[in-house]
């Protein structure tokens, strides 16, 4: 048996064992009682009675152990010109001063702290100085407009906001503060304390005494040592999108996570300490949580913060610019991003400048990963690409080819085998198991291994409904998929109403809300369709109201406007259609999934509930031609 088939056999067979002996890796400050505790199903923790500190294992930890001087952070900001780097002991300084910010804020042991904040080290600093005092951060994605992030705010309801006067978009600022002063304006929930970055390139108004700025705050704070909290405790909520409007509170653990993610890093990406990580994503997202602060600090790798694009800060050949300049071993991106940098340079002409001599791995999740991509980036870099599937919802890979353990063959189009922990099945509607190659909803058998959800913010009961009852016993992926002969996975796409837009998971029906609003449309329906650069795009189909007298041109941009406006830049909505009617069923479901397959050019059988074909038919032509985007998004 093969070290990875050995690894699983036993993750599976005895995972207090297996967990038991990765969490040595971490430096507790009272050891748990017990791995895996499984005495509340379908609820389970993991090394309960233990109490550690995330921060302390990141950072702290690492100086006492002589890495001081190792560079833990490198900013590289090409669009403002700056490379920064911060050596372990630097770091942990500034994060022990920022969590005594915190503290003089108020914040204490699981308050919430919100963290809206472009790429920039101050993100990092905000989220290791809440795991310092056992606050529990939750990262709101940059992207999202302020209606979002006042959803967020009101569901998380934070002591205090950390933000910024700015981001930097390529070459436009994105004023951070007044969308933030917006949400705060909406939420239902009162926020005590902002304390706000004020960036060289746009100064914000604070609004004082509930504003607070950074440097002056730091300057005058005491910094603060770790404090112990339970393995089980809360280390951040992230929000996810789900099929409807309201988002998903993901709750990751501290010990758990601290281990699975400690693991993951020799074993799948097979880089230890010392080595330079390189997860090319924003903290807003889960891979910027993981594998951008958490799992190289855990490690004692170097972690490489970039703020920038694969393409335009200021060319093509800005990601491996940066892997040859910090000498980078493992760089992780989503394949939208190679996409991307193929369009511009197909022949790697600007690859070619770079002496990427360093560079080990290129690992790619977030959507699948096409072969054609595959094959580009595996030409040109001539180097193992590796793709691997995971979600929010897990923390860190599911399915993947694990370089550390035993690298595996690979199959372009499949992101390989089931990490160790996971016992990832496929089932037929009925729950019952498809035969190999037979495509049906990946699954995987509870218990999750440590690192995944726990449960969703204060909400047990949508935990259960979202993920734990379509399939008694199994965790419900919403990717539908097969597996082949050899144990390989091959993950088709969602099954629900959640698009992947250029890596970011957003739900059609947060649009269709905003949509609906429009008092010229009458009902609408949002769908992703394929994209050959974002992978998907979301596209809108809108029935006016009887008797409206506005131009379809007209609604059509002011809606994709207003999806702009109050879901956010990143939603990247650009296609909007009007049409005489919907598909719907007889009891009217709106059939999402038949449009679907025909905007993507699948032959999809029209669903026996339908109630007039003919509706369906009828949108072939707009469903299979989008037109002209809708509007051109504002400067
Ligand atoms: C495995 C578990 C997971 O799936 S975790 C999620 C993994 N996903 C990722 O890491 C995301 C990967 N995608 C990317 O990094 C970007 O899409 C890349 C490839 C860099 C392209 O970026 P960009 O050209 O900006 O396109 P986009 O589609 O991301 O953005 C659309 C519009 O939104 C804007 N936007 C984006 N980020 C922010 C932000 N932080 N703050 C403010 N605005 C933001 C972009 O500027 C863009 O705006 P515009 O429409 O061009 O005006």
């Amino acid at each position: 048996m093969g070290a990875y088939a050995a690894a699983f056999e036993r993750s599976i067979s005895d995972p207090t064992r297996f967990w038991g002996l990765a969490a040595r890796d971490i430096r507790w400050l009272v050891p748990p009682d017990r791995v895996l505790d499984d005495g509340a199903p379908p609820f389970y923790r993991w090394f309960t009675g233990g109490e550690l500190n995330t921060c302390d294992n990141a950072l702290d930890r690492h100086v006492e152990e002589g890495r001081g001087d190792q560079p833990a952070l490198v900013y590289d900001s090409p669009v403002t010109g700056t490379v920064r780097t911060f050596t372990y002991r630097e770091l942990t300084d500034l994060v022990a001063r920022f969590a005594g910010v915190l503290r003089a804020q108020g914040v204490d042991r699981g308050d919430r702290v919100v963290v809206y904040l472009p790429m920039i080290p101050e993100a990092v600093v905000a989220m290791l100085a809440c795991a310092r005092i056992g606050a529990v951060h939750s990262v709101v994605f940059g992207g999202f407009a302020a209606r979002e992030l006042a959803a967020r705010i009101d569901h998380a309801r934070p002591k205090a906001v950390v933000s910024a006067s700015c981001g930097i978009e390529g070459s436009r600022l994105v004023a951070y503060k007044p969308l933030l002063d917006e949400a705060l304006e909406l939420a239902a929930h009162k926020v005590e304390r902002c304390v706000v970055r004020q960036r060289p390139q746009l100064h914000a108004d604070l609004v004082r005494p509930r504003d607070v700025d950074w440097d002056e705050a730091v300057a005058a704070a005491e910094p603060v040592g770790c404090v112990p909290v339970a393995a089980t405790d809360p280390l951040y909520i992230l929000y996810t999108s789900g099929t409807t409007g309201r988002p998903k509170g993901v709750v990751r653990d501290n010990g758990g996570h601290a281990v699975a993610l400690r693991w993951s890093m020799e074993n799948l990406f097979g880089v230890g300490p010392g080595d330079v990580f390189w997860a090319a994503s924003d903290v807003g997202w889960v891979v910027g949580h993981s594998y951008i602060v958490y799992a190289p600090l855990l490690t004692g790798c170097t972690t490489v913060l970039y703020e920038g694009k694969p393409v335009g800060t200021p060319d093509a050949g800005a990601f491996w610019r940066v892997a040859a300049q910090h000498r980078v071993k493992v760089l992780f991106t989503a394949p939208t991003a190679i996409r991307a940098i193929k369009k511009e340079d197909p022949d790697g002409r600007l690859l070619a400048r770079y002496d990427l001599g360093a560079l080990d791995t290129l690992f790619l999740a977030g959507e699948r990963l096409d072969p054609d991509t595959y094959h580009w980036a595996a030409r040109m870099l001539d180097r193992p690409v590796v793709d691997h599937w995971w979600q929010t919802e897990t923390g860190w890979p599911m399915v993947c080819n694990p370089r550390g353990l035993e690298p595996l063959p690979v199959k372009p189009g499949s992101p390989s085998v089931p990490v160790p922990g996971y016992d990832v099945r496929v089932l037929r509607p009925d729950g019952s198991p498809a035969a190999p190659d037979e495509e049906g909803d990946i699954v995987v058998r509870l218990p999750l291994p440590p690192g995944t959800l726990p449960t969703l913010w204060q909400d047990d009961a949508r935990f259960v409904e979202s993920y734990l009852t379509r399939f008694p016993g199994h965790y419900l992926s919403g990717d539908g998929g097969r597996m082949d002969e050899d144990g390989y996975v091959w993950v088709m796409g969602r099954t629900d109403d959640v698009v992947n837009v250029a890596g970011h998971r957003l739900s059609t029906g947060v649009m269709e809300e905003v949509m609906a609003a429009h008092p010229a449309v009458a009902e609408c329906a949002v769908i992703g369709v394929r994209d050959p650069v974002k992978g998907q795009v979301p596209r809108g189909l809108v029935v006016l109201k009887s008797g409206a007298d506005r131009a379809p041109e007209a609604v059509c941009a002011e809606l994709v406007a207003m999806v702009r406006e109050q879901v956010g830049p990143v939603a990247a909505l650009r296609q909007v259609a009007v049409v005489p009617a919907l598909p719907k069923t007889r009891s009217g479901k709106i059939l999402r999934a038949a449009m679907r397959g025909i905007a993507d050019g699948r032959d999809v059988p029209v669903p026996s509930t339908i109630e007039d074909p003919a509706v369906l038919e009828s949108l072939r032509p707009v469903l299979l031609d989008p037109g002209a985007d809708a509007d051109a998004p504002p400067a």
